[in-house]
């Protein structure tokens, strides 16, 4: 068994980086990725690479491989049909209606996908899910596939992804490891496992490409974001006790970062994380525990989210508080609207919910972020359906320079760690700014000191 033509099934932060590295650096297999949203696929197929996707280094990767092996197409049909393996990279949101809700993963979208691939495949497939999927998904797969099959045979895969956004390329360059699970009690199933490694091991050495069985692989996915959400919950709780004791948070991570049993990454502490992920797969998860009478697990898991909610909303609160306990008609200027740098992503962002809790107190919000587009702003708040469209419109504008967004502002959030906010003239801010000029920093980045000496009154997470 070989792989010579693959379709990946969604163009997204996931099937397009993925998809475009595998073309890159496989020139002989054929990668096709599928949308249904033509939008997304005009952005990847645009001349002048407006992809819809910012991600550090992807443009050269596009430009390397589009229209070589690497295309971007509406023709989901088509392309399934000629290819021998199938990646699944849909959205698997957290579902918003009926049984699970706000728990649970939605599934119809992989089950379209599977509906799909049955309905027009007349050659031998492998189904590769590289969605997150809860545990067992494959078994919902294999008996679509044998009620609808056409009398052709497939073998599935659970193929999850580990990279972040911000550093997609990089991750998926030089990945700390492929997991590749499969049925390893059938001859297929082996093939169908060696025919994934040999596409990966184009590029990725073979010790770094672990292979597990299907249920492995899939809930591996699960426990790394449960474990590194919980480690991002951990340090934003010891942030806390830091602001109530004299402790500084940098200098915690410092120190027991340095421990090896622990190591130094992933102990930011922050507003709180983002991000499309984290928190569905948590929720996720925690649906899944529950599922199977697993309660205590289920707990301990929960807290994760109920910590980082709290984040949040103590970020917001304090800065009312400071604000001598009202914003009402007071300008705050958001600086940052991503869920993390060098991304234009803005699911779940924190910045989305401390807006929310700080126009609920009838602040004005301004804001600035390099990447993301004005309209993207009110899509995020509009979303939360807390108020009427016209009434986030009136509460809130956003500016394409960062100086216009601070000018006469009460106070400043830091929402995300775009490193150019550490260059900013931060004494011009300070005479455009209404006095007391606070700075709300929500990431850690601004030197505090400084800050200080020019006049700001400066509150950091976590000292
Ligand atoms: N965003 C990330 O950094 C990571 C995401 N993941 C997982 O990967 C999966 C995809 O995530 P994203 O790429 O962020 O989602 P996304 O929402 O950016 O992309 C999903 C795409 O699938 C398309 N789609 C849905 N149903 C379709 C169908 N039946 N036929 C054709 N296209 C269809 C949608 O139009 C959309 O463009 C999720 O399960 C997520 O948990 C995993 C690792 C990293
Ligand atoms: O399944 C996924 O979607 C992906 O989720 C995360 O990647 P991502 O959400 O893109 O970005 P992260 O770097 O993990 O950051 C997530 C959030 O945590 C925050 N964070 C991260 C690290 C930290 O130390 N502190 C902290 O607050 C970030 O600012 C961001 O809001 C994981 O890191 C990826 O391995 C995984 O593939």
């Amino acid at each position: 068994m070989k792989i010579n033509k693959i379709c990946c099934i969604g163009a997204g932060y996931v099937g397009g980086p993925t998809m475009s590295v595998i073309a890159q650096k496989c020139p002989n297999i054929k990668v096709t990725v599928v949308d249904l949203n033509k939008e997304r696929i005009d952005a990847w197929n645009s001349e002048n690479y407006e992809l819809p996707v910012f991600e550090p280094g992807l443009e050269n990767v596009v430009k390397d491989a589009r229209g070589r092996n690497l295309f971007f197409s509406t023709a989901v049909e088509s392309s399934i049909q000629e290819a021998d393996a199938i990646f699944i990279s849909v959205n698997t949101p957290t579902k918003n209606y009926g049984i699970g809700k706000g728990q649970a993963a939605d599934l119809k979208y992989i089950e379209l996908c599977a509906r799909q691939i049955a309905a027009v495949s007349t050659t031998n497939k492998i189904v590769i899910e590289k969605s997150t999927l809860p545990v067992r998904t494959a078994s919902t797969l294999r008996n679509i596939f044998d009620n609808l099959g056409p009398g052709v045979h497939f073998d599935i895969l659970s193929n999850p992804e580990f990279l972040a956004e911000g550093t997609a390329i990089e991750d998926l360059h030089a990945p700390d490891r492929v997991l590749i699970g499969g049925d390893y009690t059938t001859e297929s199933g082996r093939e169908a496992i060696a025919a994934l490694v040999e596409v990966y091991n184009n590029w990725v050495p073979k010790e770094k490409i672990l292979t597990t069985n299907v249920w492995s692989s899939e809930l591996s996915k699960l426990a790394a974001n449960a474990f590194l959400a919980q480690r991002i919950s951990s340090i934003n709780a010891f942030s806390e006790i830091c602001e109530h004791t004299g402790a500084d948070i940098n200098e915690i991570s410092k120190a027991i970062g340095t421990d090896s049993r622990l190591g130094s990454k992933f102990l930011k502490a922050s507003v709180g994380f983002g991000g499309s992920c984290f928190q569905k797969d948590i929720l996720n998860l925690v649906y899944i525990a529950k599922s199977l009478g697993l309660d205590s697990v289920a707990d301990y898991w929960e807290q994760v989210i109920i910590l980082n909610d709290h984040q949040k909303d103590r970020f917001a609160l304090n800065i009312v508080k400071t604000l001598y306990n009202t914003v009402s008609g007071k300008k705050i200027a958001f600086l940052g609207w991503a869920f993390k740098k060098d991304t234009n992503d803005t699911r779940e962002s924190p910045a989305i919910y401390v807006a929310d809790t700080l126009i609920n107190e009838q602040a004005k919000i301004a804001v600035y972020d390099p990447k993301v587009p004005s309209k993207q702003v009110y899509v995020d708040l509009n979303y939360l359906q807390s108020r009427s469209i016209e009434e986030n419109k009136s509460a809130v504008i956003t500016e394409s320079n960062p100086y216009s967004v601070c000018n006469q502002a009460h106070a400043i959030a830091i929402m995300t760690e775009w490193d150019e906010f550490k260059d900013y003239d931060w004494q011009k801010i300070y005479e455009i700014m209404l006095k007391p000029a606070f700075v709300f920093d929500g990431r850690r980045i601004i030197d505090k000191e400084k800050l200080t000496e020019i006049g700001f009154k400066v509150y950091s997470i976590g000292c």
